[in-house]
């Protein structure tokens, strides 16, 4: 059976766009969301612990940047079903070549792709429409103990939201900003 996903690397290490194979007929289409043989290939070599649903009413809201701290990290698989959003993710992996850098690349209910995020990175995004819905798997547990965050709009990751913020959580606007002693997740972390 031919692959169903087209793996696209990025320049940060780990970190995957998965463009969704559509299978059409007459009656519509049909894609895969997961699929465990291929997805290891891809690097997510874990079992899903969970699969979370968000509805984001209103066009500029932001939620994120979350984490989750070792040994709860969570690699994430990302795909938006209804709307557009643009879905960014910072590096918070120690000794990172690209530590503290952002990426940013837009999902949407019509471009069929998913991201792919390993453990070790905040996980956020901007509704570009009204109405809009993820679907992502994570790798680990909810664990609000080990919940971290970082400030959307902290100057000194400056993720650059192509939308006047509309709403966001007290919460995520009450995230700290980044220090000095910040010195990132060590995955191996017991
Ligand atoms: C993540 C999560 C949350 N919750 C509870 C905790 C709160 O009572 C409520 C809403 O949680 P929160 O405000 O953290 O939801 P989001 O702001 O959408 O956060 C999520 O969105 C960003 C973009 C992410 O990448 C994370 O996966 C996740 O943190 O659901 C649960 O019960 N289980 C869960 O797995």
């Amino acid at each position: 059976m031919s692959s169903r996903f087209t793996v696209v690397p990025t320049s940060f290490d780990g970190l995957k766009i998965l463009e969704r194979r559509i299978v059409g007929d007459e009656r519509g289409s049909f894609h895969r969301m997961f699929c465990a043989n291929e997805l290891a290939a891809a690097g997510w070599k874990s079992p899903i612990a969970q699969i979370n649903f968000t509805r984001t009413t209103l066009r500029g809201t932001i939620r994120g940047m979350h984490y989750q701290r070792a040994p709860f990290a969570e690699m994430k698989l990302v795909a938006c079903v209804s709307g557009r959003v643009l879905d960014v993710v910072v590096d918070l992996r120690a000794g990172s070549a690209t530590f503290l850098k952002w990426f940013s690349v837009e999902l949407s209910e019509d471009n069929h792709c998913s991201v792919l995020v390993p453990e070790g990175f905040a996980h956020g995004f901007q509704a570009l429409t009204d109405d809009v819905a993820l679907l992502y798997s994570v790798s680990s547990p909810f664990t609000a103990e080990a919940e971290g965050g970082l400030n959307p709009l902290d100057p000194r990751i400056g993720i650059d939201w192509p939308l006047p913020v509309s709403t966001i959580s007290a919460r995520d606007a009450g995230q700290p900003h980044v220090t000095d002693a910040f010195e990132g997740m060590k995955l191996d972390a017991a």
